[in-house]
């Protein structure tokens, strides 16, 4: 450790003087780890000095540098340790996957943090809320320097432990015994250390909003169709819509009656079907009737309000009659949900909102998908939710917590299609905010549809419960 303390004295990691901080207050120490990264010894001494001090104490899955310091050193750590690391983004884009952690992990895994120094612990704590807002569980902090000023009472009181390679006091007496401070030096840093606790970050967590329930959400929701959805999903424990694209119609029906004790909602999209008629339409309702389930006709609505007022209630599909839910486009402009609410109000129905797809190359994301929780929040008797894939990172805008997001692009194994559909398994669909599942070739191309539909019906209901 002398050896360490010595060479970050010597790179100036470590200076005495008179420095003015970021507070305004003059400090007569400074630390300014960032320069390590142009001494790759020194770099590798320090993630080895860190790795000593959490070795055998703390248990973690993943580790996660706190942007932006300390991330060579966790690197160096992952590197030398092989341990799995993830980044904090402080900036979350606009563009892309706008995920605030970058790396693989899955819900529930422990993450160990790493940074350079601790202060107060409010970079920390920072880093804390970003990663339990993806569920990731965080008990212990290791850092090169504890600047012993509050920081570790602070992260205890938020029960993180932590680690630190060095204090302040054993650097200050490592440089004295080696002459390269005074007794004066030495104490003025002692008393600015003493004199400036910090006792409670200013910044508290905010710890992840609880999830609400479905007989919450149910209690909440100002829209018939979606009280029904969700005491539907109650009561057959089943968070399942199965997207039932086939397109014989007699296969659709018999399929639908073998599936149908295990969704809560059936999806179609009726112009596959080779054919339509009116009894058609009435074999369809009186199944939805027989299994306790709710009709999603995914016709994706992308006209003006005057041509959706027919496409919903006429033609040869007259949708508004046999289905419970549609949704829609908001490309047009507020008018379209206008149009289908003319329409769907006084029967009580529903309209989902896409806001987000889930194929590859979506155009559906960042100001778009916020303006549709706008145009949710202003109709909110006719709106009941989305079609989303990761709500966690968007909805906080939202003022209406009893909206629903159901979720295409669901199967057992992640991968895609060839044709730009992506899937996501039911755990981290749920883990990302979802609500209902929507699960098409995964259940309709198995060998045993009904045992299919029974294996999501139960992964998806546990997924759930788990995060309750
Ligand atoms: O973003 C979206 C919106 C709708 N879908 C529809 O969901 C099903 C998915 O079927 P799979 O066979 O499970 O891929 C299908 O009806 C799509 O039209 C979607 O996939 N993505």
């Amino acid at each position: 450790m002398e050896t360490l303390v010595l060479k970050l004295h010597e790179i100036e990691a470590v200076k005495f003087g008179n420095f003015k901080l970021k507070s305004g207050i003059f400090s007569p120490i400074y630390l300014d780890l960032r320069v390590i990264v142009s001494y790759p010894d020194v770099l590798r001494q320090v993630s080895e000095a860190m790795w000593k001090a959490v070795e055998g104490n703390a248990k973690f899955d993943v580790t996660c540098g706190v942007p932006y310091t300390a991330l060579p050193i966790a690197t160096a750590m992952a590197l030398d340790h092989g341990l799995k690391m993830l980044m904090r983004r402080k900036e979350v884009k606009e563009y892309g996957t706008k995920k605030a952690i970058e790396g693989h992990f899955e819900p529930g895994q422990t993450c160990l943090m790493v940074d350079d120094l601790v202060t107060s612990g409010m970079s920390v704590l920072e880093t804390l809320d970003a990663l339990n807002a993806v569920k990731l569980v965080c008990t212990d902090v290791v850092v090169l320097i504890d600047r012993e000023q509050g920081g570790k009472e602070n992260l205890k009181s938020h029960g993180l432990n932590l680690y630190s390679a060095l204090t302040i006091s054993e650097i200050l007496s490592i440089l004295s015994k080696h002459g390269k401070l005074t007794d004066e030096v030495v104490k003025s840093v002692h008393d600015f250390i003493a004199a400036n606790k910090v006792v409670k970050p200013k910044v508290e967590t905010q710890a992840a909003p609880k999830r609400l329930s479905y007989e919450e959400k149910a209690a909440l929701a100002k829209n018939e169709a979606l009280k029904r959805l969700y005491n539907t999903m109650v009561a057959k424990k089943s968070n399942l819509s199965v997207a039932m694209d086939v397109n014989s119609t007699e296969k659709m029906l018999a399929l639908v009656d073998e599936i149908g004790p295990h969704i809560c909602c059936l999806k179609t999209h009726v112009d596959v079907l080779d054919v339509w008629n009116d009894g058609v339409a009435k074999s369809l309702t009186d199944l939805a009737e027989k299994h306790n389930f709710l009709i999603f006709e995914d016709r994706k609505f992308a006209d003006i309000g005057n041509t959706v007022v027919s496409q919903y209630s006429g033609g040869v599909y007259k949708i508004s009659e046999w289905s419970d839910i549609v949704n829609a486009h908001i490309v047009p402009g507020p008018g379209i949900v206008d149009g289908l609410k003319q329409v769907g109000l006084g029967q009580n129905k529903g309209l989902l909102l896409l806001a987000e797809m889930s194929s590859a190359g979506t155009m559906a994301k960042g100001s778009y998908t916020e303006e549709t929780v706008r145009v949710a929040d202003e109709n909110p008797d006719f709106v009941i939710g989305f079609i989303s894939v990761n709500p966690n990172s968007w909805t906080k805008k939202s003022k209406d917590r009893s909206l629903v997001h159901m979720t295409p692009g669901i199967k057992l194994q992640k991968g895609g299609d060839g044709l730009g559909q992506q899937y996501n398994d039911p755990k981290s669909a749920i883990a990302r905010g979802s609500d209902v599942l929507i699960v098409g070739r995964g259940v309709y191309k198995a060998e045993d549809p009904k045992s299919s539909a029974a294996e999501y019906q139960k992964a998806g209901w546990e997924a759930y419960l788990s995060e309750l």
